[in-house]
This record gives structure tokens, sequence and C-alpha cells, in this order.
């Protein structure tokens, strides 16, 4: 089995470090437009291998898509990263070119690869390589609440004091700072709901440090995070690479699910080896569902921008 990530900077170069560590395939190949970095970055990785004891082969690419021949899945991680103080938003102009060229090389050479789309915009980047494409929906699956609900279990495993993997916490909406949606009532501590040992500031505070997760990060370090993204995307890729059916939630295209169609957003889906398989109700409550209402409100405004793109 073989897996390409494209775009071998912080993101796509982590991502495929977890990926060949976990041996989750054969061969992962890395692609990069810069010359010279993805290949040095493979061997780099490569090196690793006698130390940390797995045989990936890690193959290193400058711009040739033929080496990313028959890939069962391929991670866009490719497009730049934003700085302190942008908004994920602000960089539709520059990605959207690069992630539909990107989408459209890979699949000349990996027809029936299941693509997962991490450059930001995310939400809006996953609709454009699904209406680019025209590939079936499952196999398009953007990366993001993977993410947020690990920040949501970290920063509620510091609000009460206990092992972030004793805790179940997702989010869901779109992947921005206004619009994600962690859903503190369905957050439980081995099955016990977290709301019962949290008061309502201590819970306010959790969801607002987790919708803006990246931004803190991207505040400390100058540039926007990778270890987590990473690794959170090798998790998906796991998933689908050895149908684990995995609840995670993903941004996929929605049909009249959770009241919304004609665009993508992160709902819970289980993710197998037909990329995302099912979505699952929550049940919103009414509070939940206009939340919902709104974020997708705002992620449609901006697909609506790349109409305005050359
Ligand atoms: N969805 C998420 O949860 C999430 C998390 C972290 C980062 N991101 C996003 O991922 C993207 C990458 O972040 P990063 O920190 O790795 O940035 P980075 O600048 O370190 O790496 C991006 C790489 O993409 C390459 N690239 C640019 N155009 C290309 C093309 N046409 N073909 C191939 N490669 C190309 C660049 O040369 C660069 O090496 C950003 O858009 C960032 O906002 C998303
Ligand atoms: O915050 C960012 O811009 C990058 C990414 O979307 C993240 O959440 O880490």
């Amino acid at each position: 089995m073989k897996v390409t990530v494209v775009g071998a900077g912080a993101v796509g170069a982590t991502c495929a470090d977890n990926i060949a560590r976990a041996a989750l395939c054969e061969e992962v190949v890395l692609l990069d437009i810069k010359e010279g970095l993805a290949e040095g970055k493979a061997l780099d990785i490569t090196q690793t291998a006698t130390l940390l004891g797995f045989d990936t082969k890690i193959t290193g690419s400058s711009n040739d898509y033929s080496k990313t021949a028959g890939s069962q899945v391929v991670v866009i991680t490719s497009g730049i990263p934003r700085k302190p103080g942008m908004t994920r938003e602000e960089l539709i102009g520059t990605n959207a070119g690069i992630v539909q060229t990107v989408a459209q090389n890979i699949l000349q050479y990996s027809p029936d690869a299941i693509i997962v789309v991490i450059s930001n915009p995310m939400d809006t980047m996953t609709y454009l390589a699904l209406q680019s494409t025209g590939l079936p929906k499952n196999r398009i699956i953007g990366m993001g609440g993977i993410l947020d609900s690990a920040r949501f279990k970290c920063y509620l495993s510091a609000a009460l004091n206990c092992s972030p993997a004793d805790l179940n916490a997702l989010v869901i909406g779109g992947h921005g700072d206004t619009t994600m949606i962690p859903l503190i009532r369905y957050a439980t501590w081995n099955s016990v709901p977290v709301t019962q040992f949290l008061s309502a500031n201590q819970q306010q505070q959790v969801v607002s440090d987790t919708m803006v997760g990246g931004a803190t990060l991207t505040k400390l370090i100058g540039t926007s995070a990778w270890y987590a993204p990473g690794a959170a995307g090798a998790a998906l890729v796991k998933s689908i690479l050895r149908n684990e059916q995995r609840l995670f939630s993903c941004c996929v295209h929605l049909d009249g699910e959770y009241g919304e169609k004609d665009l993508c957003l992160g709902v819970p889906v289980t993710i197998g080896k037909n990329g995302w398989e099912k979505i699952i109700d929550y049940r919103l409550n009414e509070t939940e569902q206009a939340q919902f209402a709104k974020s997708a409100e705002a992620v449609r405004s901006m697909n609506a921008v790349l109409q305005t793109l050359s």
C-alpha cells in the first residue's frame, strides 16, 4: 500500500513521519513543489528508521507526480499557513489555486485515491477539491475536527485534572476560530458527562480555548502548528487503510444531514476503506443546531468567494 503526502512543509513532513513510524503502508511518497525539499525530508525520515524500528519506504519527489502513482490515500497539505493575527480564511486566495492543481495532478496517477484535505481554509478547500474533481463524495475528507477534538480533550483534561485518555469529546462545525462547535454537552469522562464536574464558567473557558486553539499556537510559534495536525492526519489515514471504522469529526459533503446541503462541514462520520462511510446523527439540541446553521452560513460565504478567484 502507498500513501502520498503533498506538501513537505511542517504539517506534511510530520504527517508522513507519523505514517512511516506506525508502518501504516509499504511506501510513503512526500511531494513538494520546492526543489529538493521533499527528497531531503524523506531522506531525513528514512535515517530515523533503524533508530525507531520501522521499515516503511519513504520517497521524496520534487513535483514529479509519476512517483505518486497508485496511491490509495493522498493527503494534501500544500499551501501557505497563517501568521499571527491572521484568520485561516485569509489564505483562500493563494491556497485555492494550489489545492485545485494538486488534486487534478494526483488523480492523473492515482484515479482511485481517497483524498484527505488539510490545507486551509480547510472546509472551503475540501468543497473545492470535491467540486473540481467530481469524485464520489465519500472519497474527499477534510481534516480539522480530529485536531480540534484532540485540543478540546487537552483543555478538558487540564480543567478536570484527569488523563485525556479517559475523555471522549467531539468538535463539529467549521474549522475556523468562530465556526467550530465543541460539543460540551456530549463530552464525557469515562462515560460521565463532564458538565457534572465543571462549573458553567469552566465549561465556557474550555470551549473558547478550544475554538482559538490554532490561533493560540500561531501566536506563540509565529506560524501555525504541525505536531498535532500531522498526527491527526495520520490517525485519519490509519482508519482508512486499516478499515477501522473510527468515529471522527471530519469535514464531508452534506446532502441534508444536520439540516444543510451543498457544502462540506465537520460532522461525526465513520472512516474506513471507502473513505467516509456513515454520518452519525448526534441529535443536536436547539442551541447546538443554531450554532451549526451559523457555522454553515459562514462556510457557505467562504465557498462563494471561490467564484470570485481567477
Ligand atoms: N486542517 C488543519 O487542521 C490544519 C492544521 C495545520 C495546518 N493546516 C494548513 O496546512 C497548510 C500547510 O501548513 P504548513 O505549516 O505545513 O506550511 P508550510 O509552509 O510549512 O508547508 C507548505 C508546503 O507546501 C508547499 N507547496 C506550496 N505549493 C505547492 C504546490 N503547488 N505543490 C506542492 N507543494 C506545494 C510549499 O513549498 C511548502 O513546503 C496551511 O494551509 C495550514 O494553514 C491545516
Ligand atoms: O491554526 C491554523 O491556522 C492551522 C490549523 O488550522 C490549526 O488549527 O492548527
